[in-house]
């Protein structure tokens, strides 16, 4: 082979890599765990819902679904479970191992390092499963797949899953400014065209802040799932929705965002990783388009979205969004592709 065949092969295979190449590696350092860490809204919510419900978790075994530096795992002994299970794939494990030490829980937890799908349990069944199993755009990543089959095989008739109800969200917003910062700045970059690459971020949903001032219409729930329930078919989803403008203004992307229930025990808890919410490093998932919406109060949008997981690597998501508006001022409608990796 010359050198430049190698050359042309090695960019081809950049080009086809995408999140599964890379998934567990990404769990490896402990930066992306610090940021999760750090997440108050996320890790508090966990602490309060397993604390908090003492009586749920004494004397049980719970299992942990990829269980990054133990976190959830010590939360579980703390609140007194009588066995806790932690398995993860990623290079974090014997990291976590230490920390478990560290903090005398020896006894009680035992982690192990492997593929959810792979691993023997010391136990046939488990009482609890908790999981931290959200990516951005709430199903990114497909780790609810690992949580269902745990579930299916491991979890005892009547035993609970925390957090057990996530629900996903759209709506619209105004936008201009960040849009030619992201998606226009493409067109002119120190005098040269690139505009093919404003063509590939156009179809990339782009996680960022959204601020609650930019939003311009009502949000629709696009699905909800109860993960006691749920199959993993059932996670390729189509959803209309139907989105009304609060004010007269423009549109230039649709947002989508996730609240998240634990809904079992004495003392339920909730958390919203939506723009009016607190920040999450989960942010929102922005879908621009080509042009914008001139939309007046009261008028409405309808759309229809199909989500589910792309076919050449199940963790990517492959989203489409066909919107239908006519307004007094203009009529609009589309057919967006998007490849959430
Ligand atoms: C979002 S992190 C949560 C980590 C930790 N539970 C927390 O709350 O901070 C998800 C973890 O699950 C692990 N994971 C994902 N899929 C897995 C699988 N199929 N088998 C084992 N571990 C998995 C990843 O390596 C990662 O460490």
């Amino acid at each position: 082979m010359t050198e430049t065949n190698k050359n042309v092969d090695a960019l081809e295979k950049i080009n086809q890599m995408s999140s599964a190449d890379y998934y567990f590696d990404s769990y490896s350092h402990f930066g992306i765990h610090e940021e999760m860490l750090k997440d108050e809204v996320r890790t508090l919510a966990y602490r309060r819902a397993i604390i908090n419900n003492r009586k749920l978790f004494e004397g049980k075994v719970v299992l942990d679904v990829g269980c990054g530096t133990g976190i959830l795992c010590m939360f579980a002994a703390q609140a007194g479970a009588k066995m806790v299970i932690g398995v993860d794939n990623s290079e974090m494990l014997p990291i976590a191992q230490k920390i478990i030490t560290a903090n005398n829980f020896d006894k009680t937890i035992t982690l192990i390092k492997g593929k959810m799908e792979e691993v023997v349990l010391p136990v046939d069944k488990v009482d609890i499963i908790i999981s931290e199993w959200m990516g951005y755009f709430m199903l990114y990543e497909g780790m609810l797949d690992t949580v269902l089959y745990a579930r299916d095989k491991y979890l005892v008739p009547g035993g609970v899953i925390l957090p057990d109800k996530a629900s996903l969200y759209i709506t619209a917003i105004e936008d201009q400014d960040y849009k030619e910062e992201k998606i226009n700045y493409w067109n002119n970059v120190y005098g040269f065209d690139m505009s093919c690459i404003r063509e590939i971020a156009l179809k990339e949903p782009l996680v960022d802040v959204v601020q609650p001032n930019m939003i311009v219409t009502n949000d629709c729930c696009i699905l909800t799932v109860d993960i006691m329930t749920i199959t993993k078919d059932e996670l390729k989803f189509r959803s209309d929705f139907k989105l009304k403008a609060l004010r007269d203004d423009l549109i230039h992307a649709f947002v989508v965002y996730f609240d998240i229930e634990f809904s079992k025990g004495d003392k339920p808890v909730c958390f919203s990783t939506g723009p009016k919410a607190k920040y999450t490093h989960w942010k929102q998932s922005i879908m621009y388009f080509e042009d914008h919406i001139k939309i007046q109060q009261g008028e409405i949008i309808t759309g229809t979205m199909d989500c589910a997981p792309f076919d050449k690597n199940q963790r990517d998501l492959k989203i489409k969004l066909d919107f239908n508006f006519a307004g007094e001022l203009m009529k609009s409608s589309s057919s967006l592709e998007y490849h959430m990796r």
